[in-house]
């Protein structure tokens, strides 16, 4: 791993560049596919799932009988665990929801703002290399809370043509209304215009790698909603001599073993510390079954000194990690200052895999320093927040003079006229 001394705050940009394909690299293969999805619907896709996938699905719907068989599949363990992890997910998720929230802002003029579920949503379940059945969670509890009445959920297909067990069991366990065996651009393409046998929907959720997030992001531009740029996963740890080399290492590795440009950053103020983890994650490493996708991802990863808390908390906010652990002697410094990450993770026994299955928290959260400008996935994702009004006469002559100055002075005489209107009608007694 790259260690990093006092690096100087001009630097940070560069030494903290992820090492994700640029979105230029990208776009042109998924304007293709989109195109041709949008032309020639299943055959298309068809077409794509056997290019990138190697395999071709006879029907992209997956059946009752199909799902039956995962559910007698799923070991009885593993079943429980993710009813765990479910009970947990819609915990947190149901204390989401908020009260309608109602003021007269003037008597007569009543205001109030109610949420609605979006009735359409498509859900992206990663499949390439890992089949990440927790992230069906993460995103179909906070549906079907919501009350979205369409779930549709798309997966990469493996080489024998079907969806990994653990997937539909967690589907059907959570109300997903159609799930298909569909993934990379050209499930994001069917989800934005719909084909024969992919509805399309009003806003598209999930994870996925950089083929998936550029799509997610170039459905944008045919009207569909998008969570957030979700790509390879990220962790930043800062920790000094309070935290536990070893732990600090499986966390890190934990993110490295996603994918290749998965990126891990260790800050620390500590020289001890930074060189313990190092060897650390050289020991477990060697342990891993997916050593050789760790490795890549720790090639490109960092281990950075820094003089100070203050300067540790600057570096953390220009990058802005997906995860933060904070393994401190000065933990509420951190969390009580951090301004940007998808998720916060405070003390030795927090591990960032808590929040991946069980704790609760959603684990679908902004990479590549989204997380300045966009939240994770939580309940108010599913939902729109629509706001209302009712005027009595009492209020529009209350508001009406001011409303009659403004559209006047916006030049929009009709604007006007709908208030005059009314105003006169109340002085003639009407
Ligand atoms: N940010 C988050 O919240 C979060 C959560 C979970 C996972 N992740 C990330 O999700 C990603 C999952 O990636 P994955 O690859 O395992 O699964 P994936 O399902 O996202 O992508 C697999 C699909 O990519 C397509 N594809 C592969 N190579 C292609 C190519 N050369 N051209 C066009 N399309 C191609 C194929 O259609 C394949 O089905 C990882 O990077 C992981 O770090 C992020
Ligand atoms: N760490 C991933 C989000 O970046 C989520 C995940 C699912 N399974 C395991 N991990
Ligand atoms: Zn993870």
């Amino acid at each position: 791993m790259n260690k990093i001394y006092n690096p100087k705050p001009e630097t940070w940009s560069s030494i903290l560049e992820r090492p994700t394909k640029t979105v230029d690299d990208i776009e042109a293969t998924v304007k293709e596919i989109f195109k041709e999805v949008q032309k020639k619907g299943d055959e298309a896709v068809a077409k794509y799932t056997s290019l990138f996938d190697g395999v071709a699905v006879d029907t992209m719907i997956v059946t009752e009988a199909e799902i039956q068989e995962a559910i007698a599949a799923v070991p009885q363990e593993l079943k429980e665990a993710i009813a765990l992890a479910k009970a947990n997910i819609t915990a947190f998720h149901r204390a989401q929801k908020t009260e309608r929230v109602a003021v007269e802002t003037v008597p007569g003029v009543s205001c109030w703002q109610e949420k609605r579920p979006i009735q359409k949503v498509g859900l992206y379940i990663p499949g390439g290399t890992a089949p990440l059945f927790s992230t069906v969670l993460m995103l179909a509890v906070p549906a079907e809370i919501a009350g979205c009445n369409e779930i549709v959920l798309c997966s990469p297909p493996d080489k024998g043509g079907k969806i990994n067990p653990a997937i539909l069991f967690a589907a059907n366990l959570c109300g997903v209304t159609k799930i298909m065996k569909v993934g990379g651009i050209q499930a994001i393409a069917g989800l934005t215009f719909g084909t024969e046998s992919i509805p399309k929907v009003y806003k598209i959720f999930g994870p996925g790698n950089q083929f998936v997030t550029v799509a997610k992001q170039l459905a944008t531009q045919f009207g569909v909603a998008i969570d957030m740029p979700a790509g390879p996963s990220e962790l930043l740890i800062v920790a000094d001599d309070t935290a536990v080399p070893a732990f600090v290492a499986s966390d890190l590795l934990s993110q490295a073993e996603h994918g290749a440009d998965s990126q891990v950053i260790l800050v620390s103020t500590s020289k001890k510390l930074i060189d313990a983890v190092a060897d650390e994650v050289a020991t477990q490493i060697e342990a891993l079954p997916r050593k050789a996708i760790a490795e890549k991802a720790i090639a490109n990863s960092k281990l950075i000194y820094v003089e100070t808390d203050a300067i540790a908390l600057d570096l953390i906010n220009e990058y802005g990690p997906e995860h933060f652990i904070i393994c401190s002697e000065f933990d509420d410094f951190y969390s009580n200052n951090v301004l940007n990450a998808g998720s916060v993770f405070i003390g030795n026994y927090t591990p960032e895999s808590a929040g991946d299955y069980a704790s609760g928290t959603n684990h679908t959260l902004p990479t590549n320093g989204y997380a300045k400008n966009y939240s994770g996935v939580n309940l108010d994702s599913f939902m729109k927040t629509m706001t209302f009004q009712k005027i009595n006469e009492k209020g529009i002559q209350a508001i009406g003079k001011a409303i009659e100055i403004m559209a006047e002075a916006e030049g929009l005489q009709a604007h006007k006229n709908a208030v005059t209107l009314r105003l006169k009608a109340l002085e003639n007694g009407k």
